[in-house]
Order: structure tokens, then sequence, then C-alpha cells
């Protein structure tokens, strides 16, 4: 479990994120989801430690991440993978070389070992024999499952996606949602989707913390979420046609 408490931060004079805590369970997929410039990314480097929060802290599974010791920081930032808005692979590396990146940086496993976690999380993102592969070659789906597998290969137990469907046509976003969300449930890890796309909320929503301009003004699941009386909430999700419908048919 991640643990979040209290956790502010401002840029220059600009109040981003303001006295948020929330709670990210194992076993779960769960999502940050708000409208655009409300401080979902600036959350989750947060969390990751790409930017140090003014106030407040992070804990991993009981361990203070925030203002730790390096040492500390440097075991658990290896049990994180993360999946980049576009997938972010090197262009300069074949499929192959991209995956076990984070192998060769972070472990001294001998190569044949590498390669068969490698060929492992290619299989298990659907995308056994691309190994040679260059990212130029591969569709922006292809390339998100890539992106999944580079998260994985370390045994990660934190797995962070920023926007994974960002790019994707709505049939390849559900796939890649529910690959996401079935991994989650298969390693039993932590994982963290900032979205904010109302599907990825009905497919893969276990736990749901929305933001507002830089507060947390409530949190639930898929189910609960339509019986929310939060009326930013209620806006954020009934902004499109589809979901009026829905709910219309929902009485
Ligand atoms: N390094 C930075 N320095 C100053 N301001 C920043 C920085 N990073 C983000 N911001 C500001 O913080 C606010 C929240 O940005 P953030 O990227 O977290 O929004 P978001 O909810 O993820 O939006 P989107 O869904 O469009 O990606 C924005 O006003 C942005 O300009």
């Amino acid at each position: 479990m991640i643990e979040v408490n209290r956790l502010s931060k401002s840029f220059d004079d600009k109040n981003i994120l303001n006295d948020i805590s929330a709670q990210f369970y194992q076993g779960k997929t769960n999502l940050i989801i708000g409208s655009s410039g409300t401080g979902k990314s600036v959350f989750l480097k947060n969390i990751v430690g790409l930017i140090e929060p003014d106030e407040g802290e992070v804990l991993f599974d009981g361990r203070k991440f925030t203002r730790a010791d390096e040492n500390v920081k440097a075991d658990i930032r290896r049990e994180i993978g993360m999946l980049f808005q576009g997938g972010a692979l090197f262009d300069s590396k074949n499929v192959e070389q991209n995956i076990m990146f984070p192998l060769d940086v972070l472990t001294d496993m001998p190569k044949g070992e590498k390669l068969d976690r490698v060929n492992h999380c290619l299989e298990r993102v659907g995308m056994a024999g691309i190994n040679t592969k260059m990212p130029s070659e591969i569709s922006g789906g292809m390339k998100k499952r890539v992106g999944i597998a580079r998260a994985i290969v370390n045994d990660s137990k934190y797995l962070f996606c920023d926007e994974p469907n960002s790019g994707l046509d709505p049939q390849t976003s559900i796939r890649i949602d529910n690959l996401i969300h079935d991994i989650t449930e298969e390693l039993n890890i932590t994982t963290i989707v900032v979205t904010h796309d109302m599907n990825s909320v009905m497919e893969i929503g276990d736990s749901i913390v929305f933001l507002y301009k830089g507060k947390k003004l409530w949190e639930g699941n898929n189910d609960s979420i339509f019986d929310s009386d939060c009326e930013e909430l209620q806006d954020f999700i009934f902004a499109n046609k589809l979901m009026r419908a829905v709910k219309k048919n929902r009485g």
C-alpha cells in the first residue's frame, strides 16, 4: 500500500496541491482522476519522488520515502515501474534492449537470465517475438505494451501509469486498461493510474481519488461514483453526451 499524508506543493507562489491525503491499495488499480491542469501529474511526480513536496509525506508499505536517506530512497525506487505517456521508449534501442534497460542499470543479472525475463514479460503483454523490432516499426498500442513490459521487468512492486491511453483509439485504450488491471491483480502490485478518461474509470476504477484544483474532493470506486453528491465530480463525469445518456438510463 502507498500512503500519502497531508501533501502540499507550490511552484513559486502558486499552490498546486493542497493538503492531500490518500491511500492506494495493493492488488488494486488505483486511479487519480480530474480535469486538465488540476494537479494529477504533479501529484504523481510527488509520489514517485520526481518532485519533493513542500509539506507532507509518502510511505511505501510503511517505509517513509519523502525526505528519506538516499539509500532508502534508492531501494524503494528499484521497486517502482513507470509507464510514461506515449510509452517513452528509447528510439535507438530495439524492443528487447528497451525492456532489458532497467535490468542492465539496476541489477547484475547474467545476460541469459535477463533475456528470459524480457521474453517472459513480452509474452505477458501479448507481444512475444517482437524483440528485434524498433519503436518506429510498431503501433502506439504496441509501444504501450512494451512500456508495460519494461515497467514490470524488474519485479516491480509499484506500477505508475501517466495517461496510459493518450493517443490511442477507444478499443485499444480498453485493451491497455484491462492489461494494466489484470497484471496488477496477477502480480498483486500497487498500481496508480493518472487519467481523465471516463472509460478507464468505468472499466478499471477499483479505487478512485478525484482531484479538483489541487484538492482531493472525493474518493470511492466505479460503483459508488455515480451516487456521489460532489458537484464538481458530477460535472466531471457528465461532461460528455454519452455519460449523460448513461445517467438518464440509470434513472
Ligand atoms: N514544474 C512546474 N513548475 C511550475 N508549474 C508547474 C510545474 N509542473 C506543473 N505545473 C503547473 O501545475 C498545474 C497542474 O499541472 P498538472 O500537469 O499536474 O495537471 P494535470 O491535472 O496532470 O493536467 P493534464 O490532465 O492536462 O495532464 C498546472 O497549472 C501546471 O502549469
